[in-house]
Order: structure tokens, then C-alpha cells, then sequence
């Protein structure tokens, strides 16, 4: 049984107290979740938002401002000039001036991505109220890229329900949440992130599976000759990594469908790293396997930022809230 994220770190905390700025800190979900971190001694959380509705949260569930939980208005904190100067200097070869940086500074999103970026907070968690779109632009934006990542991108982790079909697994989906439509080269790098985000949080041996309406050549068309060209770009950058491609998603999931369409692969019926061609497939794909197949979806992940920046749904419950900030946590661990 693949381990939560949650039940890993209980297993290994890390050496210094994790805090995790959680940007949406007025979302009853978010307070729920960010409570129940603190109290299962993952992390000290801060609760950016607006000091009386956070307050209001807070009471909703019975707690407070205490130890490890403390609240930050970006309208009245302290830091907030220092977060607008530090935009200004980030962002002023973009047109971007003081007024303007005093108001991103202000934002929820904004301030929380600057909690981690001058080493206040180990991660941040936002997306239960905001679009990918916005919690991504301020995690590029202010976060920045990984030295050596070449792009940015999403992933979910899917873990199946208890009373689950024999032969479910816990999967890592992608990209699901970022890249709208990845060039071949961009869907490679999408490809090889996800692998060492499947060693690290589902701790796998990675099987990619470079997905497409076609499996080997049952259909010939330019965008499934994209995950082909994909495919061959990943296996000549890392001759290591399992991969086929390109499968229909029965012949990478089911073994007696992957043995008949792609005889004799190490990957297909068994893959446990499902790479979407588009963001329409791989989004559409994790709602559907959440709401119909029952399985539990962690995300977006984001892979490849400099420190760790996580997206939920909107859709989010509680527990999702906690469990993200766990993938948080880890992620710092293993960067
Ligand atoms: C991520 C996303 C917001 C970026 O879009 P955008 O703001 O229109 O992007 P732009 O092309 O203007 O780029 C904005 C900045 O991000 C950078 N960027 C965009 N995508 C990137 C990526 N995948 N990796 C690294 N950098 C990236 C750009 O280089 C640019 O940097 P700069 O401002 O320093 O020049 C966009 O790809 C998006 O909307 N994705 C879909 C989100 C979504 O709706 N998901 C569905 C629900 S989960
Ligand atoms: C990941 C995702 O689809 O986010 P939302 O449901 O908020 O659009």
C-alpha cells in the first residue's frame, strides 16, 4: 500500500519546524485543513487574510490565534512595504512600479508567496478560492523557477479508495493543471519532472506512460505524433527511465489490455506515471477518476519552482488542504 503523504512525514519529520503560509486564510476549508496540520504536529501554519474574517474562521471551528498559528494581514502587517520594494525590484523590468507593487504586496497571494521567498515559511498553499491561472502567475512571478528545471508544471497525486477494483494503484497524473498544450520537447520535460516527483512522494519506481488516443500506431495524426516524437525525446535524454508510448489509457493501465496492444513492455498494464498530451486530457482525466472512480486527488503539485508553491481545486475539501500541505512539506525536504 502506497503511503499518504501525511503518513510519511509521520515517519520522518523534518529537522526544523515546517511553517506553511496558507494564502486563502479566510476559506473555512483552509482553516479547517491548516488546523489540522498543526495538530497532528506537521507544521506551524500562518493564515494570511483579512484580520477579523480570519479571526471569524478561526472561531467557526473553536480556535484561535495560538502558538503555530498565527494570522497576517498583508493591509496592516509590517512586512508589507518590504514585500512591495522586493516586488518592484523583481518585476520593475516588466513596467512595474512602486504603487503597483504596493498593491500586488497587498494581495493574499502575492504576500504569502513572500513569506517563502525571504525564508519566513517553507511553502505556501493557495487555489481553494483563486484560479490556477492566478495562484501560478504569482508563484512564477515571485517564487521563480528551480535552477536547472527548464519549465514549470503540475502534477496530482491519485490514491485509490479502500474498497478500489484489484489492480488499483496510487498514480501521479500530468500535467493536469499548467501547461495548456506542451510542445513534444515540453511534454519530455513534463515527463522526466514527473518521474522524480513519483520517487519522491508516492517513493516508486517510476513506469511513464505517454498517453494518447492511439496505442503504437493504431491512429496516425500530427498530435499523436507529438507524444511520439515525446516519447523518443525522453528515452534519448534519460536511457534510464521506464517509458512507453504512446498508449491509450486501458493498454498503460490494465496488464491483459497492455499485453495485447503493446506486447512485451516493462511500462504498459503497469504504469504508475499517466502523462497527458494536453491540459484538456489531463484535467478532464483526474476529475473523472476523483468524482466517478473514488480515487483521492492531491493538487496541483507544482514542479520545478525554486521553493515550494502548491494549487488545490476549488473543489477542495479540508482534508485535501491538509494533505497538500504535507506534499509541501515533503517537497522542501527532498529539494
Ligand atoms: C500558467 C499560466 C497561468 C501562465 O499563463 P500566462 O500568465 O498567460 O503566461 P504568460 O505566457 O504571460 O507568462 C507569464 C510568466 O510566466 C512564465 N511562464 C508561463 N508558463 C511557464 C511555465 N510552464 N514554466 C515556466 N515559466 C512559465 C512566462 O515566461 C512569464 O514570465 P515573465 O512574466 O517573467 O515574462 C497559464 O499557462 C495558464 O493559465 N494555465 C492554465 C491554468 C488553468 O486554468 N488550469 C486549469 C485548472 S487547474
Ligand atoms: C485543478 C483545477 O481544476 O482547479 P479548479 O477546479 O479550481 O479549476
Amino acid at each position: 500500500m502506497t503511503k499518504t503523504p501525511i503518513e510519511l512525514l509521520r515517519e520522518s519529520a523534518p529537522a526544523t519546524r515546517p511553517v506553511i503560509a496558507l494564502s486563502e486564510g479566510q476559506d473555512p476549508r483552509i482553516v479547517a485543513g491548516a488546523l489540522a496540520a498543526h495538530k497532528a504536529d506537521l507544521a506551524d501554519v500562518i493564515l494570511v487574510g483579512p484580520q477579523a474574517e480570519v479571526e471569524a474562521a478561526l472561531q467557526a471551528e473553536g480556535a484561535s490565534a495560538s502558538d503555530g498559528v498565527a494570522i497576517h494581514d498583508p493591509a496592516t502587517s509590517d512586512l508589507t512595504e518590504e514585500f512591495a520594494n522586493l516586488y518592484y525590484e523583481l518585476r520593475k523590468h516588466k513596467g512595474v512600479d512602486l504603487a503597483k507593487a504596493r498593491a500586488v504586496a497587498e494581495t493574499q497571494l502575492a504576500y504569502a508567496a513572500m513569506l517563502v521567498r525571504t525564508g519566513r515559511a517553507t511553502g505556501t498553499v493557495g487555489g481553494a478560492v483563486h484560479t490556477t491561472g492566478d495562484v501560478v502567475r504569482t508563484a512564477i512571478q515571485i517564487i521563480g523557477m528551480a535552477p536547472n528545471a527548464g519549465m514549470i508544471s503540475s502534477f496530482f497525486l491519485m490514491y485509490p479508495p479502500e474498497n478500489a477494483q484489484p489492480g488499483a494503484r496510487a498514480m501521479l497524473y500530468s500535467d493536469c493543471g499548467l501547461v495548456i498544450d506542451p510542445s513534444s520537447a515540453e511534454l519530455a520535460k513534463i515527463a522526466s519532472a514527473s518521474a522524480a516527483s513519483a520517487r519522491a512522494l508516492l517513493r516508486t519506481e517510476p513506469k511513464i506512460a505517454m498517453l494518447s488516443f492511439s496505442t503504437k500506431g493504431s491512429a496516425k495524426h500530427p498530435v499523436v505524433n507529438k507524444v511520439i516524437e515525446a516519447t523518443d525525446t525522453l528515452r534519448a535524454d534519460a536511457p534510464d527511465l521506464q517509458v512507453d508510448g504512446e498508449l491509450q489509457f486501458d493498454a498503460a493501465f490494465v496488464p491483459s489490455v497492455g499485453e495485447r496492444k503493446s506486447p512485451g513492455s516493462d511500462v504498459a498494464g503497469q504504469a504508475n506515471v499517466m502523462i497527458f498530451p494536453n491540459l484538456d486530457a489531463g484535467n478532464i482525466s483526474y476529475k473523472i477518476t476523483q468524482r466517478i472512480g473514488g480515487y483521492s486527488a492531491i493538487g496541483p503539485v507544482m514542479q520545478g519552482l525554486a521553493q515550494p508553491a502548491n494549487d488545490l481545486s476549488r473543489g477542495c475539501s479540508a482534508d485535501d488542504v491538509t494533505q497538500i500541505i504535507a506534499v509541501t512539506i515533503l517537497q522542501a525536504q527532498t529539494n
